[in-house]
């Protein structure tokens, strides 16, 4: 497994002042993106809101990229990702948005630069789905969704 690789990064115009995402520590799984709102915005109990933050990327092929709460946040606020994990394609050149959702039974304020989510690169393997009549059988076989007891 190829375990580095080079994603191009461009800040969109308007967001100087906000920080490009960052790693918290040296081996941390996610890079920190943070809120290009304009000064705040109040999320209401219950509510959903789309953040922009400043800037698009470009990875290789075989990579995506996954938007995924803060643990933090989450915990203390009940502020998370309702898509979660949101997936980047690859292919996508578009601002990075993070859909958030008010879980809490608080109002909670985002403020511009604050951090917000975190951003995960996985590699995709390339997969090719072939059609056939019959699939191989296993001991499961079409047992889930809790067939095997509490
Ligand atoms: O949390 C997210 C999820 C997605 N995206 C962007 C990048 C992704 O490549 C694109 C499309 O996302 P997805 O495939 O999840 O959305 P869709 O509803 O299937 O839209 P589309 O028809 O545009 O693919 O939207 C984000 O910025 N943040």
């Amino acid at each position: 497994m190829n375990l580095s690789y080079l994603v191009q990064i461009n800040r969109l115009p308007g967001n100087e002042d906000i920080e490009l995402p960052k790693k918290m520590s040296e081996l941390a799984s996610g890079f920190d993106l943070y809120a290009a709102v304009e000064k705040e915005m109040v999320m209401e109990p219950g509510t959903r809101i789309l953040v922009p933050t400043g800037f698009a990327i470009a990875m290789p092929a075989g990579l995506e990229a996954q938007i995924r709460p803060r643990s933090g946040l989450a915990y203390k606020h009940g502020i998370t990702c309702l898509n979660t994990p949101g997936t980047i394609d690859a292919d996508y050149r578009g601002e990075i948005k993070v859909l958030l959702i008010n879980l809490g039974d608080e109002p909670f304020t985002i403020t511009r630069n604050e951090r917000i989510a975190q951003m995960v690169f996985q590699e995709v393997p390339e997969v090719e789905l072939e059609q056939v009549d019959k699939l191989s059988d296993t001991v499961r076989g079409a047992g889930g969704f809790g067939h095997t007891g509490k």
